[in-house]
């Protein structure tokens, strides 16, 4: 715990915003402002929407990388997440249900449905608007040829709670712009209203990306695995396990936009944030 004015001093380094360093007098943690202590003791900065948007087109256009390359990284990095926070024996013979959206958050959930399955756990892919692009083709593809059932409706939801143990929520990523559109308004009610543990993928679907859960209530995410940095959403989790993951951010992109990104232990793909 530290006061909002340490958090204020090391705010305004990062976001000149002078006047809040004398603002709100009371203690609040570091993590509902717009910056997160991490393990490592430093501070993680949390992007807003066009921010992230920007970095995103770095990468590809500065930096080269393809989108299947960061793609690959950013699934396989929520992947390991899931595993650590829910290992295969918790979930025993239960299905995870990847909810998968119809942009790149939704592509991220193809890999991670596909490293889940090489993790032995049993994934099952709900994936109602597919598109013709070679690229989610090819991910939808390499999931049904490893027998990982790839849905257009959900499934039934009387027995839902006792086939599955997890959903993964990868609907909605950074360029999600509220209100949900109506063919997604089910998929979005049964996570609001399941028992069944939500990790989400970058956001948690239907949240504003910047002020966080809609008005009215939204999904209730347990684990959020944000990628490359946190977005300002993520400061109003209230889950049990926030990640970082997406680990290809290159030292000068990260200086650049003062990312202070924590320290990724050894070879792991993703490193816990302190909630
Ligand atoms: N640099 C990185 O960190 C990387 C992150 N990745 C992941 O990519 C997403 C962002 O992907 P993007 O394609 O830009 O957008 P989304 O997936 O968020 O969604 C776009 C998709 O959703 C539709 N849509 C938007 N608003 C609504 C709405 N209100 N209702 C219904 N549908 C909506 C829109 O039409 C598009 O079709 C990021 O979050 C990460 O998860 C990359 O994988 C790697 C690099
Ligand atoms: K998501």
């Amino acid at each position: 715990m530290q006061t909002i004015r340490k958090t204020c001093a090391k705010s305004c380094r990062i976001w000149q915003k002078p006047h809040l360093a004398v603002a709100a007098p009371v203690l609040q943690p570091l993590s509902r402002f717009n910056q997160i202590h991490t393990d490592t003791n430093k501070m993680v900065k949390f992007l807003g929407q066009e921010e992230a948007i920007n970095i995103d087109v770095e990468l590809f256009n500065e930096y080269k990388y393809s989108v299947d390359q960061l793609m690959e990284l950013a699934g396989l990095s929520c992947a390991v997440a899931v595993a650590k926070c829910y290992p295969q024996a918790s979930i025993g013979n239960k299905s995870v249900l990847v909810c998968c959206g119809p942009g790149n958050n939704g592509g991220d959930g193809l890999v991670c449905a596909r490293h889940l399955k090489l993790f032995h756990y049993s994934p099952v892919v709900y994936y109602p608007k597919q598109t013709n692009k070679e690229l989610y083709q090819n991910l939808t593809h390499q999931c049904t040829s490893m027998n990982i059932p790839v849905l257009k409706s959900l499934p039934e939801s009387s027995k839902f709670e006792t086939d599955y143990g997890l959903i993964v929520d990868a609907l909605f990523g950074f360029s999600f712009k509220p209100p949900v559109r109506e063919d997604f308004v089910p998929v979005i009610g049964l996570m609001k209203t399941t028992s069944v543990p939500i990790a989400s993928v970058d956001i948690p679907s239907g949240w504003n990306v910047e002020s966080g859960e809609p008005e009215g209530g939204g999904i209730k995410p347990e684990l959020l695995i944000s990628l490359t940095a946190p977005k300002k959403c993520a400061s109003h989790f209230q889950g049990t396990h926030h990640y970082l993951g997406g680990r290809f951010v290159p030292p000068k992109l990260a200086d650049k936009y003062q990312l202070d990104l924590p320290e990724y232990s050894g070879t792991d793909c993703c490193v816990p944030l302190n909630v």
